[in-house]
């Protein structure tokens, strides 16, 4: 056994006995006197959510005054029936609350409303939004690679890696793919296992867990849920999770319940006085009974008409959990909590451990292009699948073309073969969003856990698909240019492909945008193939450019989109110093200059050369690529000010302005 190993399971077993001593029964639970003291408490005080309701035109209240506290070295569950606010509590204490909602009361971190430094928080979402052509290895070494600070030697961040993957369990498939799509992979509670690994690799002193255990069996839940208590127990980790229904097992696991109905608290305190609260209250939980299942049953009002129907002869849930909540309210726990909520904030520690270093920008930019260079060459979506429809599409273009010579005649041919080309060859590059999408909902997980920032991404994404689409312009354009016969010399071919080549990176870019503003296949879409619809029919082929309608066509569609110079430059660089030999009326051969035919049939702009318009696709691609990051800054400017602004408005005196610990990321 590695020596490192050793140490954690010798200190595990210290921590057991430190327990056992005490009275809280057989969980892995810390001592007060042995609880570190560099941890973070988080505290809030009568905090309130709500949202617009859009029917009234009012609003609706989803949190109503919830008080409680979260120590090192603890699990607080959130427990409740669905849609009693869970998720909306732990949000608003990771600071991630909708922008729609509204907020009042006081969280403070160790007695301070400060936000918290990279590194010291982390938030585990409910879904897995995993890289899954990774392995279990590579996800968690990528990931330690872009979070953790540039003076780790890369041996030192592999062995962080590892030693995290053994923490949580998954040594036996550090090699196994996470796998979904249809590609079987890791299990759920495998995949939950490796999303908590990503982000407790720079050792979080808080960690937020939304629903840990859906979608998992009992065993399962207990396995992840007792990693879980392990890391919390031995690094002085604060943890708030929130839980649907643990079996008792893992519900011994928990140290304080926070227990929710509409909103509202209907118990919060020590696991091991809430059965006790409702047996005092007449609800007492029924021997060899799961303790959560009786709580959650007592007080969930969802099925109240069948009760009603029903024998049981029972109160209505309205009234149990009013009873309830007003009984608490006059508990010594109730008192307890209070007290310990001030007495923390008064005790204040404003000494959180130091600001984390993040991988340098270099590095993050090195390794997300490493990763993603490699998703896209294991996910066939990304490029293969269109790889081989752009050499059938090619094939067709250039059987259907062949050989069209070079006579006046085959100038019409020619140029639909180029219009197709620039037009619907690039239009397929749209193919491969849904697999973008997928990339974008990782990069948002990242991102709101400030793993890198979006200009790493943006960078990271350009260069690693940069040779993938050479390749889907390069192979398929040739077989293309060379069926057909297009015009001779190497430099009209590199100038062809040249342009091929940007407008699908511009595609690309412009799919991007989309993917920010709408991340959802189908509309994404739907709305790409729309804008891309408008600039084909306004790019000057359809309808020559004098005879576009002013009003929108030409100005501004003509020139603002890309298909204009695409068009022109290839019809410049196959026409631009041609000579087509045609007979007149009475069979007279005749010649047509090339410039004869760009100006006069296809209204071409001759004042600047074929090189001016591949570098005005270019610049396009740049500026789509800026935009997409200045978007995606402005979305996170939006959110954290329209959260400071409502946080300054306080809904009574006594609120104060209210922290957000998981602040979005600056960088
Ligand atoms: N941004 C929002 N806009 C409108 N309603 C919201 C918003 N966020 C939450 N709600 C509503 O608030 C209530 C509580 O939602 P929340 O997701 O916190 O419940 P939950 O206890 O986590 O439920 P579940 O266990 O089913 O996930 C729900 O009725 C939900 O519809």
């Amino acid at each position: 056994m590695e020596p490192s190993a050793y140490s954690v399971s010798l200190e595990i077993q210290n921590l057991h006995q430190e327990v056992e001593i005490t009275s809280h029964g057989p969980t892995l639970r810390y001592h007060e006197e042995v609880k570190p003291t560099n941890g973070v408490s988080l505290t809030w005080n009568d905090l309130s959510v709500t949202v617009a309701d859009g029917k009234s035109g009012g609003s609706r209240s989803i949190l109503q005054g919830v008080t409680g506290y979260a120590r090192p070295g603890e699990i607080l569950a959130i427990m409740g029936p669905s849609g009693s606010g869970k998720s909306t509590l732990l949000d608003a204490l990771a600071g991630r609350l909708d922008s729609k909602t509204r907020q009042s009361g006081d969280i403070l971190v160790n007695g301070f409303k400060k936000s918290l430094a990279y590194g010291t928080s982390a938030y585990v979402t409910q879904d897995e939004t995993l890289i899954t052509t990774l392995t279990v290895r590579e996800s968690v070494y990528y990931s330690a690679q872009l979070q953790l600070p540039s003076s780790m030697s890369k041996a030192e961040k592999k062995e962080r890696a590892e030693m995290t993957i053994r923490e949580m369990g998954l040594q036996d498939c550090m090699d196994t793919r996470i796998g979904g799509w249809g590609a079987k992979g890791l299990s759920g509670g495998q995949k939950k296992r490796v999303s908590i690994c990503i982000e407790i690799l720079t050792r979080p002193k808080l960690l937020f867990l939304d629903e840990p255990t859906s979608g998992l069996d009992s065993a399962a839940s207990y396995y992840v849920m007792s990693r879980i208590a392990r890391l919390d127990q031995h690094q002085g980790r604060t943890i708030i999770t929130s839980i649907h229904q643990p079996c008792s097992k893992v519900f011994e696991l928990f140290y304080n319940l926070c227990l929710l109905s509409s909103g509202r608290t209907v118990y919060f305190g020590d696991t091991n006085s809430v059965k006790e609260f409702f047996a005092s209250n007449g609800f007492p939980c029924p021997s060899f009974q799961n303790p959560s299942d009786h709580f959650l049953r007592t007080i969930n009002k969802d099925f109240d008409e069948d009760i009603e129907q029903g024998s049981s002869g029972r109160k209505p849930t309205e009234e149990v959990i009013n009873t309830l909540i007003d009984s608490y309210k006059s508990t010594t726990t109730y008192q307890e909590v209070t007290n310990r909520v001030a007495e923390i904030c008064k005790k204040g520690d404003e000494t959180l451990e130091k600001k984390k270093n993040h991988a340098r920008f270099s590095t993050q930019c090195l390794v997300l292009t490493r990763r993603s260079f490699v998703n896209m060459h294991r996910d066939l979506g990304y490029y293969w699948l269109r790889f081989a429809i752009y050499i059938a599409s090619s094939l067709g273009l250039g059987t259907l073309f062949y050989h069209v010579g070079s006579s006046y005649s085959s100038v019409e041919a020619k140029s639909s073969m180029l219009m197709f080309v620039a037009s619907f060859l690039t239009f397929m590059t749209i193919g491969g969003f849904p697999s973008f999408v997928e990339d974008m909902k990782v990069f948002e997980r990242e991102r709101l856990n400030g793993h890198y920032g979006t200009g790493a991404f943006v960078i990271a994404n350009t260069l690693s698909s940069t040779p993938y689409l050479l390749l889907v312009s390069v192979i398929p354009g040739a077989l293309a240019y060379y069926l057909t016969g297009l015009r001779e010399g190497f430099d009209h071919f590199v100038y062809y492909s040249s342009v091929l080549f940007s407008c699908m990176l511009l595609v690309e870019s412009l799919m991007m945008i989309v993917a920010s503003l709408v991340p959802n296949y189908l509309m994404g879409i739907i709305m790409g193939a729309g804008i891309q619809a408008f600039m084909v029919l306004g790019g000057g082929f359809f309808r020559l450019p004098n005879d576009l309608p002013r009003l929108f066509w030409k100005y501004p569609l003509f020139y603002v989109g890309f298909h204009k110079y695409a068009y022109q430059g290839l019809f410049k660089n196959e026409f631009e110093g041609g000579k087509y030999a045609y007979n007149d009326i009475g069979g007279v051969p005749k010649t047509v200059d090339g410039e004869y035919i760009l100006r006069n049939k296809w209204q071409v702009e001759m004042g600047y050369s074929k090189w001016i318009d591949l570098v005005i696709i270019l610049g396009m691609v740049m500026i789509s690529r800026v935009l997409f990051w200045v978007i995606i800054k402005i979305v996170e400017k939006v959110k954290s000010s329209t959260r400071g602004l409502l946080f300054s408005v306080p809904k009574k005196q006594s609120m104060q302005v209210m922290v957000n610990p998981l602040a979005t990321p600056s960088h």
